[in-house]
């Protein structure tokens, strides 16, 4: 058979695969890119995930924001048009889908096959029946969502994200089961456009990657604005159109209304049908065996974006991306180092998180201090009325000078948090002292100093009445 030979085949066209395809071709190698079909060019992050949902999200900012002008009087009546807001989705999908298509990525020089790979040998794969061969092989085929079986489930709509943005009209009540990412901030919306939202979930917290104190934050708000959280449960059965029953962990059981059904409830890697064992590749349960350089137990093929199993986000796959072109192209060889990782939840305030939490300094044996406040210090948040925002730092626990103490990880919940934390993630993996922090002056004002304000407190605690004593002599003097 005639066999087609590239520099790089690369499985799948999300954010794992896009990344590395392209930062290949801009050092002229001759990159394949496969994916199933031209409808999933952009893979998860433009079709069904962080670009429709942010969208969407905006969308149902907006309304809360508009409603909330009614304290400065203006009047404001009727529904929202929920097909204009998924018009408005499809806008934005399609602005993106301008520069990720096939028709595009072909001119840019890539050349794309639409079909379903597998893998025939070491470094063959089949696409509709041809083969193709390449040096290297990265996976980058990307997660599902779970689903789990409920009885009872043919009584409603079920949706998840492949299928929510398809959605015709706005279900009245609306069950979330899961309150991960997914969940919380589609619930949010839904809920801010009408929807009446319960939240399901079997964990005792909502976000579980967070630290306790901010997702209970979180919670109280989302539960301010009318959203249930039945927690420590799970659905038990779908009686009716109409009716739903939750059973607790302690065997309580709630009849709750129901008008349509949402799973989010966690993500399944997509390797059916791939063959990897015709290629050498290894399993570790559902995971493939991967080694710190992202590479299987095929020394040619390597694993991006959530394939690989670790963070499932898109900036984790530009991570991966970033690793792999630098050892494809260098021979100083780098790992994968989760130490100074961010992610930011797109609720409305945004939960920002960096570095290292709680449990990781315990059992790293790192000594730290838990530094935690509100925002009503800061002049930006008492103007635009978010001064019950939160910020949680752990620093360096220093026993003399605690100004060189540096960053080692935290969170902020806030309107913009996503956008204020930047400095403290740069901190974070930079090295920057909380004393480097202080010497900046911030324009004025602005939330982002908040960290400064907490920073300052705290070495404020270390003034001794001594040292007071000792610089009023000194000024004296
Ligand atoms: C609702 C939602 C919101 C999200 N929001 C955010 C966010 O705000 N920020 C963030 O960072 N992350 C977010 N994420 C996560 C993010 O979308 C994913 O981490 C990211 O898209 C994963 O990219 P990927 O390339 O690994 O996988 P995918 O994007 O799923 O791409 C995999 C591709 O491989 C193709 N494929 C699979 N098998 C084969 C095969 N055998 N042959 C050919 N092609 C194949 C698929 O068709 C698919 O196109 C969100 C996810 C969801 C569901
Ligand atoms: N803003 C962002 O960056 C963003 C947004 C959305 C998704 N994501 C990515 O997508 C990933 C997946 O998100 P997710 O929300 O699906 O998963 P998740 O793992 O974060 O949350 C799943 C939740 O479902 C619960 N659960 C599981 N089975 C259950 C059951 N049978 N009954 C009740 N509850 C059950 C779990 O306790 C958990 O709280 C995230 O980890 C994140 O990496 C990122």
């Amino acid at each position: 058979m005639n066999r087609k030979q590239f520099d790089l085949i690369v499985i799948g066209s999300g954010s794992g695969g896009l990344g590395i395809a392209l930062g290949m071709l801009e050092f002229g190698f001759k990159v394949l890119l496969v994916d199933k079909s031209a409808e999933k060019i952009g893979g998860e992050c433009l079709n069904t995930g962080c670009i429709p949902s942010k969208s969407f999200l905006h969308a149902a900012k907006i309304v809360q924001e508009a409603r909330k002008a009614r304290e400065f009087g203006l009047e404001i009546n009727g529904k929202t048009d929920f097909l204009k807001i998924l018009e408005y989705v499809k806008q934005k999908q399609e602005v993106i889908r301008e520069h990720e298509n096939a028709g595009y990525l072909r001119k840019q020089g890539l050349h794309v096959i639409l079909g379903t790979a597998k893998f025939i040998s070491e470094k063959t794969v089949e696409v509709n029946g041809k083969e193709y061969s390449a040096k290297n092989i990265v996976v980058a085929t990307g997660s599902s969502p779970r689903k789990i079986n409920i009885k009872g489930l043919e009584f409603t709509d079920c949706y998840t994200n492949e299928n929510i943005f398809e959605i015709s009209s706005q279900p009245e009540n609306f069950i979330f089961i899961g309150a991960g990412s997914i969940s919380i901030e589609l619930a949010q919306a839904f809920s801010r456009l009408g929807s009446k939202v319960i939240i399901v979930d079997r964990g005792e917290r909502i976000l579980k990657k967070e630290d306790p104190f901010i997702s209970n934050v979180l919670q109280q708000k989302l539960e301010a604005e009318d959203i249930r959280f039945i927690l420590n449960a799970e659905i038990e059965e779908i009686l009716s159109s109409s009716v739903a029953v939750i059973k607790t962990a302690e065997g309580e059981k709630i009849e709750i209304p129901i008008d349509a059904i949402f799973m989010g409830l966690g993500r399944e890697l997509n390797f059916d049908n791939l063959n990897l064992k015709a290629a050498g590749i290894e399993m570790d349960g559902n995971r493939i065996k991967l080694n710190e350089k992202l590479q299987t137990t095929n020394k040619n093929v390597f694993v991006s974006g959530d394939a690989a199993g670790n963070m499932k986000f898109s900036h984790a796959a530009e991570m991966n991306n970033m690793l792999l072109l630098n050892n494809f192209l260098s021979p100083l060889k780098k790992k994968l180092d989760f130490s100074h990782f961010s992610w930011v939840t797109f609720t409305d305030p945004e939960v920002a998180t960096f570095g290292w939490n709680k449990e990781q300094l315990k059992e790293k044996g790192i000594s730290y201090e838990r530094l935690e406040s509100d925002f009503s210090e800061s002049d930006r948040a008492v103007t635009a009325g978010f001064e019950d925002a939160k910020i949680l730092l752990f620093i360096e626990k220093k026993k003399y000078n605690s100004g060189a103490a540096k960053i080692l990880g935290g969170s902020i919940l806030a309107p913009g948090a996503g956008e204020i934390f930047q400095e403290l993630v740069l901190a974070n993996s930079a090295g920057i002292s909380i004393k480097q922090l202080m010497d900046k002056i911030y324009p004025y004002p602005t939330a982002a100093n908040m960290h400064k304000i907490l920073f300052r407190n705290r070495i404020l605690k270390d003034l001794k009445q001594w040292m007071k004593k000792f610089v009023r002599e000194f000024y004296k003097f």
